[in-house]
Parts: C-alpha cells; structure tokens; sequence
C-alpha cells in the first residue's frame, strides 16, 4: 500500500513495518534520493525513507520545467543538483523493494525524466541519524545539455519566476515553499543559502505581487 506522508511539507514517515524483506534477502531492493517535489510528493509506494544528505552536490534552481510548476510560454523553475566538490544537498532517501521497484521507476521516468528532462544518476546517501552507514541511492538529476535547462540567474531574476508561474501539479511557490518547509525540519545543520537567498528575495516582492483592493474589486 503506498504510503501517503503524514503531512505534506514534512519528511514522509516511515510506514509500519510490515516485515519488509531486509536488503540481503532482496537484490532488487532500491533507494531512491529525493531533493526537490519528491521530498513531500513521493507519489510511489516504498518500504523505508530517510532523511539526510548527498556531500559533492549543490541544488539549484536552474532547471526550466513548463510542466509540472509552469508552461511553454511561462516556463517555471524547479531544482536540479550541481555537481560542488564542497557541496551538500539534504532530501529523503526512499527505500523500494520487490515489487515497488519496478512501479517507482515507472512512474519516476514519466514524471521526472519524459515531462520532467532529468537523467538517473547514482548518489551516496547519508542518512542524518547513522552518517556512518552510507547507501547507495538513485537520484534524478537535470543536466546542462537537456533542453529544459536553464542555468545560473539571479537570486531576486529565479523569484520572480517562481511568483509567476504555475503548472500541473500547481504555483511554483507552492514549490519553493514546501521545499523550504522541508530544510526548517532538518534543522540548523542544513542550510541551504541558495535556497534561502530565493525565499528572502519572494518575501521582498511578494507585496508587489498582492493584488490591490481595487483589482479585488474587480473579481
Ligand atoms: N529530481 C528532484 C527534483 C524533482 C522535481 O522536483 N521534479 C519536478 C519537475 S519535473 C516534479 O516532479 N514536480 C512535481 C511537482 O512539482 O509537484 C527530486 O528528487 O525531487
């Protein structure tokens, strides 16, 4: 049964455990590393999850996505993870087994790859409570040459983007927020100031971006 997370912007709870198979006993036993919409919005059923981190990789909003968080005219912004010999990226490892494998990447490869432009790549995953116990993860990541890809732009350039796009699966702020959500549970070990650099910049435009009575007057 998928596991549905308790609430939406926090890291999923582990499910009960229904006698997972342990790693040994199932080969196909996958983890699968989130750090974006998959942090809160998995959508696939998995047997175990973790919060933690990836060390050599920074996040960044620098990949275009005229799907899920905008459109071809206006497309939006959602995270990709660059490759920073000092970088450190939080997110949630989810562990898929037997059958869950084949089901999570089926649908990952729609919704990441095909609508998303994002290739697999494989992660060593540090779980926050056992840093010394290392997993390997499959992470999906947007790379320069796909043709979503946006790049560098400015902190205040990206948030205002963010505040004016919406897609499928709803406002890119809505992403940006829960995103941000997520890294306030982590604690003050993870710090993310690019992340926070476009939070800071939406909270000084957003009053420009409130309607007026007079605009309300007109709904
Ligand atoms: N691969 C990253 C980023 C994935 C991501 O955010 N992809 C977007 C755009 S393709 C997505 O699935 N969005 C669904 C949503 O915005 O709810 C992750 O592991 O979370």
């Amino acid at each position: 049964m998928k596991q549905e997370p308790a609430a939406q912007n926090s890291p999923p709870a582990s499910p009960p455990s229904s006698q997972p198979l342990s790693e040994d006993d199932d080969p196909q036993a996958l983890w699968i590393f989130g750090y974006g919409s998959l942090v809160w919005r998995p959508d696939f059923a998995y047997s175990d999850s973790r919060v933690g981190f990836v060390r050599g990789y920074s996040r960044r909003f620098w990949q275009g996505d005229t799907f899920h968080r905008g459109s071809d005219k206006m497309p939006g912004r959602v995270v990709t993870l660059l490759e920073d010999r000092e970088g450190c990226t939080w997110g949630v490892a989810y562990q898929v087994q037997g059958e869950q494998v084949s089901k999570a990447l089926k649908y990952l490869n729609v919704r990441e790859a095909v609508l998303g432009g994002y290739d697999t790549k494989e992660v060593t995953f540090y779980p926050q409570d056992t840093p010394d116990q290392p997993l390997k993860a499959l992470a999906y990541v947007a790379t320069p040459q796909n043709p979503g890809y946006l790049g560098p732009a400015p902190e205040e350039a990206i948030a205002t983007q963010i505040l004016a796009c919406r897609g499928f699966s709803g406002h890119n702020l809505e992403y940006l927020l829960r995103l941000a959500d997520f890294m306030q549970l982590c604690g003050p070990q993870a710090q993310d100031e690019h992340l926070a650099a476009i939070v800071d910049a939406v909270g000084t435009m957003l009053p420009c971006f409130c309607p007026t009575e007079q605009a309300l007057a007109l709904v």
